[in-house]
């Protein structure tokens, strides 16, 4: 079969199987417009009776030129008992005019390409040239079948088996239908997991209540798409979701990483004309001007403050706000995710779904640890302890003691401004004088750390970097060298050293006499070697303050 707009890019040829469907003429590079088409005619998608459907489709055929009639009804039929000549052809063939859209197109070329569950093309409605247009969306060779996705939700093999034997009367045998059976196991976690978390990250509601949690549920996401090879409309949706997170919160510098992205990954799909690549782009040089800039400022950021030296792993990092607590083998105390600053800890009277999770849909419980970390900076000691503290972030706020003790409990040489104060799971309370704080009621919950808080997170930065073995190899605390055979500080056992000489240097010079005295208290070891991203049970302090 000759095609009527062919560019010579494809052919239009029979497939075993398939009736009809498109070959690649040539190599075509990803990212290529292998055609752009006007419909036929729109027709409107479901929810009409079938019978005003049929008479305006009728109506639509009836007043074609007779040449396209004739090609309108040389199109595969997939419905011809079911449906008739008009409306089966129409069921078989006609493509969405936009994502959400209430109307389909049919296209003499577009409407005969067959789909796959693995495909090299993309289809997408262009409403400004009124075109459809038909991108490939990686590298096609010469002689390969052009193939689209025809389903709206991902989902594992046997669910699309089954919507593509309803909706498309065909029984799909593409490359990832036909996998062996451990590989189509793997395949099908990977897409349940991928149509949960497309699911949960739809639903929109953790964009206020869990940003974080859903920030990383995107990040997942795009690395199951990665894994499972899609190089579809996935990701740029992927990184929308993400720019709508960050500029949410007032994070500009991540809002604009992840418009820019969205805007690169999607002209792929769809060309620059696209209108959506293109409002891409612009809330890329201006994030604020989305809606959502503004509900909340708990991460503001400005353009400006996107990293420029970064190597690639840790500009991801920070991009997707990945601490290394979750890998390392030592909690890093600058991480936000298990040492939040203030403003970020949850509020006493509202369940945040960042920190709690239910089981049952009624009681809630914590999904993982984390600690509070700020510097006395002024004690008052009326009726009750209350001691002005200042977070990592700078951040002023009162902690009054509403133990049973009042703060007796605390040993009193501990009270002391310049040292650190530790409580787990602290939340934000309002007092009655309208002040906003932390109302520590158990004397379990806090640990005081003698020691200022930046001192106390360069010591963190020294675990990080002498404790943490990396592929079997440490570094020497002594002479920073990295070696595999080093032995540890029996008395603090976190630092390694090459051999005696390096112990000494780095007891006498590199200040370990101090840090290993500190490291000996088992609770501040517990602040390192807790796994925080892990709730089992409440953790509690050894009441050693
Ligand atoms: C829009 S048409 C595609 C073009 C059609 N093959 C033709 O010859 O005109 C959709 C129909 O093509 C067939 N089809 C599409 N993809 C297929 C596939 N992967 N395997 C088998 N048949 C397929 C099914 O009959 C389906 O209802």
């Amino acid at each position: 079969m000759q095609s009527a707009i062919c560019n010579c890019l494809y052919t239009i040829e029979a497939i075993p199987g398939k009736s009809h469907g498109l070959i690649a003429a040539t190599t075509i590079a990803k990212g290529t417009r292998i055609l752009s088409e006007f419909p036929l005619f729109k027709v409107p998608k479901g929810g009409n009776s079938k019978k005003r459907v049929r008479d305006s489709i009728s109506d639509k055929v009836a007043v074609l030129p007779e040449e396209q009639r004739q090609t309108f009804l040389s199109l595969h039929n997939s419905f011809e008992d079911e449906d008739g000549p008009v409306l089966g052809r129409v069921r078989t063939n006609a493509l969405p005019l936009g994502s959400n859209a209430t109307m389909g197109g049919i296209f003499l070329e577009s409407s005969r390409i067959n789909h796959s569950c693995n495909p090299n093309a993309q289809n997408t409605w262009n409403d400004n040239l009124q075109k459809l247009t038909i991108h490939a969306i990686r590298d096609i060779s010469k002689g390969d079948e052009i193939t689209i996705f025809y389903l709206t939700a991902r989902r594992n093999r046997s669910a699309r088996l089954r919507a593509l034997q309803t909706d498309f009367c065909f029984t799909c045998s593409c490359s990832l239908c036909s996998l062996p059976l451990d590989q189509r196991k793997t395949s099908d976690e990977r897409w349940d997991e991928i149509h949960r978390l497309d699911s949960s990250i739809g639903s929109g509601t953790g964009i206020l209540s869990a940003p974080l949690q859903t920030l990383h549920d995107v990040h997942k996401l795009l690395d199951l798409v990665h894994d499972e090879g899609f190089a579809d409309a996935s990701v740029p949706r992927a990184y929308y979701d993400a720019f709508q997170i960050a500029i949410t919160h007032g994070d500009i510098a991540r809002a604009r990483v992840f418009a820019e992205r969205a805007a690169s990954t999607r002209e792929i799909l769809e060309g620059n004309d696209s209108p959506t690549v293109q409002r891409m782009k612009s809330l890329a040089t201006n994030p604020t001007q989305h809606l959502a800039h503004g509900l909340s400022q708990k991460w503001r950021t400005t353009g400006d403050d996107v990293p420029k030296e970064l190597a690639n792993d840790e500009f991801e990092r920070w991009l997707w706000r990945e601490n290394t607590t979750q890998v390392s083998q030592y909690a890093d105390l600058r991480s936000e995710t298990a040492f939040p600053l203030f403003d970020d800890l949850p509020e006493e009277n509202d369940i945040s779904l960042e920190f709690y999770e239910s089981t049952d849909g009624f009681s809630y419980r914590p999904r993982k640890h984390w600690c509070f970390l700020a510097e006395i900076i002024d004690v008052e000691n009326f009726m009750r302890l209350r001691l002005i503290v200042k977070d990592k972030a700078g951040r002023k706020v009162p902690i009054a003691f509403y133990t049973e003790s009042r703060g007796l409990e605390v040993d009193p040489s501990y009270i002391q401004e310049g040292f650190t104060v530790a409580i787990l799971y602290a939340e934000q309370h309002g007092f009655l004088d309208l002040s906003v704080g932390i109302r520590h009621e158990n004397p379990t919950a806090i640990k005081i750390v003698p020691l200022p808080l930046d001192e106390l997170l360069t010591l963190s930065d020294k675990v990080q970097q002498y404790a943490t073995e990396l592929k079997g190899v440490r570094t020497c605390q002594g002479c920073n060298q990295k070696a595999a055979t080093l032995k540890k500080c029996s008395r603090c056992g976190f630092f390694w050293y090459c051999d005696k000489s390096c112990q000494i240097a780095g007891w006498k010079e590199k200040g370990h006499k101090a840090d290993c005295k500190l490291l000996k208290d088992p609770d501040l070891q517990r602040l390192f070697l807790m796994k925080w991203n892990v709730f089992e049970d409440y953790y509690r302090f050894g009441m050693t303050v």
